[in-house]
């Protein structure tokens, strides 16, 4: 968690303000009451101080990419994104109770624990794959587990296209779980990367640390971490529960050459799985998107940093209030949002067509039953 304070929650129709849950590099996640339905959720909002173009665009891409994937079983489920009546883009999630990085530092995770981990993520990445979008940011403390005790993978925020050609700029990256390549900077992301950093996550969830640091506790600085990374020497993680298959396993993840990794997350599922057969637990299933299912639907734009906030809709809505009297210039409608204005006199599309929205209707409430009623008629 970044060491700062959290900002102030924003107010926002329909959810009740909790508590902070934590604040990361470009946004503050709260815990919120959904009123209807009554459920909880975590809600990432943007830093006022720092939505610029390209915040908007990672943005914009970490919600479209969670939405498309949420329905797999390992990726955290999104509910809804929109902007705040101060106007910071926010996203509003499942709330899960914990992460792995709370964790794997203070207790020894079971073995058995951990290759279910491996598998279920290694699962979540291959349908990401599929779908032509590469995490970039794997690491413990984006593993959270919801309150069934299932690990999901979260935070897309750093997401890019699989099929991007362009030089992206973005060198963001989690050092301790970054693949040499990345830490060099030759590459900002490849499924190879992926299959590094996933090895290196699960590594650190066995060993107590990720594979880089130091074992004397020795803190070491930011450089000579990137020069041991770069040189990839593999340290046994020394547990005496910890099978040499499954040291194998994630040694071939971290090789220093990517040739040399497995070639996708699904030969590094099918790996642990192997390991998992083998010491006689149950493999975990395999989980993965049909190929049909991740070429379907629209790519994903992750150029596109436009403010995608509430629908304001040019349609007003029918209320005895809302009903046009002569004389009367204009109509009031709600959204979940706050109050915008309709111009009646307007009426029209923003592509200048003469089409004139008229809508009728009412809600008849009687003693003791409800009925609503509405009415909408297209006039040109
Ligand atoms: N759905 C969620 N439920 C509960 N806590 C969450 C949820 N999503 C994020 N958090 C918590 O909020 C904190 C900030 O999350 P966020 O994804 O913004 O940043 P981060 O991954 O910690 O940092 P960075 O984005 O800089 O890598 C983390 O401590 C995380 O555990």
């Amino acid at each position: 968690m970044a060491s700062r304070l959290p900002s102030a929650p924003p107010v926002l129709a329909g959810y009740t303000f909790i508590r902070p849950l934590g604040t990361g590099g470009f946004a503050d996640v709260f815990l919120f009451e959904q009123n209807m339905p009554k459920r909880s959720v975590a809600v990432k909002v943007l830093l006022q101080d720092i939505v610029d173009n390209d915040v908007l665009r990672m943005f914009n891409a970490e919600a479209d990419v969670m939405a498309r994937l949420s329905s797999h079983p390992s990726i955290l489920t999104v509910y809804d994104a929109s902007i705040s009546a101060d106007g910071r883009p926010y996203l509003v999630m499942e709330f899960c109770p914990s992460s792995h990085s709370d964790v794997f530092r203070r207790e020894v995770v079971s073995v058995v624990d951990v290759l279910n981990v491996a598998v279920k993520i290694a699962c979540a990445l291959e349908t990401a794959h599929r779908s032509g979008v590469l995490h970039r940011d794997i690491k413990p403390s984006n593993i959270l587990n919801t309150s069934f005790g299932a690990p999901v993978l979260a935070d897309f925020g750093i997401a890019t296209s699989l099929r991007s050609t362009q030089q992206e700029e973005l060198f963001a990256m989690s050092v301790p779980w970054s693949a040499p390549e990345v830490v060099q900077e030759t590459t900002t992301g490849t499924v190879q990367t992926e299959v590094w950093a996933l090895g290196a996550t699960i590594y650190s969830l066995l060993a107590g640390r990720s594979p880089f640091e130091t074992t004397d506790g020795v803190r070491s600085s930011r450089q000579q971490l990137r020069q041991r990374i770069v040189r990839a020497k593999y340290t046994p993680i020394g547990r005496a529960d910890v099978p040499p298959a499954l040291e194998q396993v994630l040694a071939r993840a971290m090789s220093r050459d990517p040739a040399a990794r497995q070639s996708s997350l699904l030969e590094f599922a099918e790996n642990v799985r192997r390991v998992q057969y083998d010491m006689g637990i149950s493999p975990t299933a395999l989980e993965v998107a049909v190929d049909e299912w991740a070429a379907a639907g629209a790519p994903i734009d992750f150029g596109n940093s436009a403010v995608r906030g509430p629908v304001i809709s040019e349609v007003a809505v029918a209320s005895p209030r809302s009903v046009r009297r002569p004389g009367a210039s204009a109509v009031r409608a709600s959204t979940h949002e706050g109050t915008f204005h309709v111009d009646a006199e307007r009426g029209r599309t923003g592509f200048g067509l003469r089409l004139a929205l008229v809508v009728a209707g009412g809600l008849v409430v009687g003693v003791g039953a409800t009925v609503g009623v509405l009415a909408l008629v297209g006039v040109l």
